[in-house]
């Protein structure tokens, strides 16, 4: 592991396995889903696709909370039925949304549609009634720097990263990926009161190192905008 040194505020929970790691993402996740839940009506947990987050999602499931209460919604999605492989909303309905938490209410940002900015009105309309700030946010990031679905080469990047855009969702359709996206934008995912970056392998401190080299440049590097004080990053090799 290379001598990393976060910015101010963010705090490193690494650990020495992916299950370990994805234990403690998962304790700390449901301690924040039940105090919200008893401050509030319904909490919100947003998740990520990818590979990293399958023995978190297991962990996360297993735990007994008021699941009915909870909305399970994806950070980013590729524009594909659920049947495809691609879906993050099929790896989420066969990982996380099982045992105790099989009562969530999961609420999808695929919609009818040939093309995301298409079926931009309809995950709006998904999502119209999802409480803000968002309560829970996990992201994963790719070593392009990515996060959600917040691609350096996407053309709706400067639109998604604004911090004055109203839309709470975005199209994304970078020219290094074999789908389109959609994603969650900025403002609520900035908003969110507990974020965690959930990161796997060498490759990803490597590519995290690289992130802090340079903040200023975000729209690089997009996750370059999360690292900042309250961030908590879980990372294992
Ligand atoms: O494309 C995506 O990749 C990243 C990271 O994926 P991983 O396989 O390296 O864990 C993920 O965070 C993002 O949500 C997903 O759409």
């Amino acid at each position: 592991m290379s001598d990393l040194r976060l910015p101010e505020g963010v705090q490193a929970r690494f650990g020495e396995t992916p299950d370990e790691v994805a234990l403690n993402l998962a304790d700390a996740v449901a301690e924040f889903l039940a105090v919200r839940l008893k401050q509030a009506p319904r909490a919100s947990l947003v998740v990520s696709g990818g590979s990293t987050p399958l023995p978190f999602f297991k962990a996360l499931s297993d735990k007994n909370l008021d699941w009915s209460r909870v909305d399970v919604l994806l950070a980013d999605e590729r524009w594909v039925d659920e049947d495809d492989p691609a879906s993050n909303a099929r790896l989420v309905r066969g990982n996380l949304l099982q045992n105790h938490a099989a009562s969530a209410r999961f609420l999808s940002l695929k919609q009818p549609g040939a093309t995301p900015a298409e079926g931009l009105g309809a995950v709006k309309a998904e999502l119209a009634d999802l409480a803000l700030p968002l309560d829970v946010l996990v992201l994963g990031m790719g070593n392009d720097g990515h996060t959600a679905s917040l691609f350096p080469d996407a053309p709706e990047l400067a639109h998604a990263m604004s911090p004055e855009c109203q839309d709470i969702v975005s199209a994304a359709t970078p020219a290094s990926q074999p789908q389109k996206r959609i994603t969650l934008t900025w403002p609520p995912l900035r908003d969110a009161r507990f974020t965690a970056l959930h990161l796997k392998g060498e490759d990803k401190l490597d590519t995290l190192e690289k992130a802090i080299s340079d903040m200023d440049r975000v729209m690089e590097m997009p996750v370059r905008a999360f690292l900042k004080p309250g961030l908590q990053v879980f990372w294992s090799p």
